[in-house]
């Protein structure tokens, strides 16, 4: 376990991880698997105990964005199978070949580049069609035909998954769904006609795997709501699985000051006191992503809500407070204080953007003290 000489942490519940993809393994039919999604450092909560956290309940598979993502997992000693989702460069594909980490093909020429390389071990790779997200992928019949006849000619790699990606899963109007679907089984039921070998599929979701979890994939890309968090208000109104948030903020007071009518505070004096205050100091700061723009909004002491108040700085910020308090007294930025909670979504519509940024957003400057029953059994300090 790490040690870190801050008051203020992040508490990653791993039992919530737990559970929440124990409740999709419910929902989901049961020739169907979880691959956990851990990219951007498992969404802020830390990528290695979340994994390992993850495959214990059951998770078959781990997927990431970058190829240094997936090395840094099994430098962890992580032997699962791993995706890289994103674009990896050609020159990498041995790298990623010895490392037994599947990567996402998508263009002819990439394979061509990669093939000119000398591989001791299978390329492991997962083909990925466009049915429009619009961002990397095959889009046509012709261009998929074009590449499974240049990997007929090749033996570098083995073609282990086809899949794809919703943009709108977790929207209430379903056209835009639909219309992906379409575009999936009339590419998906060409590729069975040219590929003799049968591969695996995926092409859910957090969203498409909750509402819609009859899909024929032989697993599921489980990341915001592995995480606790519903991909939006639509599906979180739906409520298809319960979920536990894991990702908690906190810190305490580490100055209390009673201030007279008419006494700024912070930078640019911007807050004034309208009467006698009580003022708190707590060490977080933007530098720890807790960003400007989180002027106004509320955090928890005592369990009651008290405002931010004045500019926050780069490592600490002010509060008002409804009464005089002891440093040391614990304060909650994002989690439950008795009956109160300020929810990861919360801060995201106080920042007009969506609570996948909020976890991801807090820097490694900030310790993560990881849970599982209720006691401490890791902690990460980046510093
Ligand atoms: C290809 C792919 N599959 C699965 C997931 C998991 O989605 P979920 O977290 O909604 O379950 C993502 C998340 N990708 C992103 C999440 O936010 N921005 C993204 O690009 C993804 O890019």
């Amino acid at each position: 376990l790490d040690t870190f000489y801050r008051d203020s942490f992040v508490e990653v519940d791993l039992s919530a991880i737990q559970y929440n993809i124990h409740q999709l393994q419910q929902r989901l039919d049961e020739k169907t698997g979880v691959y956990a999604v851990v990219k951007a450092d498992a969404y802020g909560h830390g990528d290695i105990q979340v994994a390992h956290a993850a495959l214990e309940a059951g998770a078959e598979g781990l997927a990431v964005a970058l190829l240094d993502e997936a090395i840094k997992l099994r430098h962890a000693g992580i032997d699962a199978p791993i995706l890289v989702m994103g674009w990896t460069r050609p020159k990498d594909a041995v790298v990623a070949a010895e490392h037994e980490i599947a990567v996402t093909v998508f263009q002819e020429e990439w394979l061509k580049e990669a093939g000119l390389l000398s591989f001791s071990k299978s390329l492991k790779v997962h083909l990925k069609l466009d049915t429009g997200m619009g961002r990397i992928g095959v889009r046509s019949v012709a261009e998929m035909e074009r590449i499974l006849s240049y990997m007929k000619e090749e033996n570098f790699f083995s073609l282990e998954a086809l899949f794809t990606h919703f943009a709108t899963a977790d929207e209430e109007g379903l056209d835009y769904f639909a219309t992906q679907e379409k575009r999936w089984n009339e590419l998906f039921s060409h590729f069975k006609r040219i590929w003799p070998e049968n591969v695996e599929v995926h092409t859910s979701n957090s969203a498409a795997s909750m509402r819609y979890p009859g899909r024929l994939d032989h697993y599921v890309r489980f990341g915001i709501s592995m995480y606790g968090l519903y991909p939006s208000s639509v599906v979180k109104k739906e409520r298809p699985i319960d979920l536990q948030p894991a990702f908690s903020l906190h810190s305490q007071l580490i100055h209390v000051k009673r201030l007279e009518p008419g006494e700024s505070i912070s930078y640019g004096a911007t807050y004034r006191t309208g009467n006698h205050e009580w003022i708190g100091t707590i060490p977080l700061g933007y530098a720890d992503g807790w960003i400007r723009r989180l002027q106004g909004m509320d955090v928890l002491v005592d369990g009651k809500r008290q405002p931010i108040v004045g500019r926050i700085c780069m490592d600490q910020f002010m509060i008002r407070l409804d009464q005089e308090y002891p440093i040391g007294t614990k304060v909650t930025l994002i989690g439950k204080q008795g009956e109160q909670e300020i929810s990861a979504d919360e801060v995201a519509d106080q920042l007009e953007t969506i609570n996948y940024e909020i976890p991801c957003m807090i820097s490694n400057r900030v310790p993560r003290v990881f849970l599982k029953d209720g006691k401490t059994i890791d902690i990460k300090n980046s510093l």
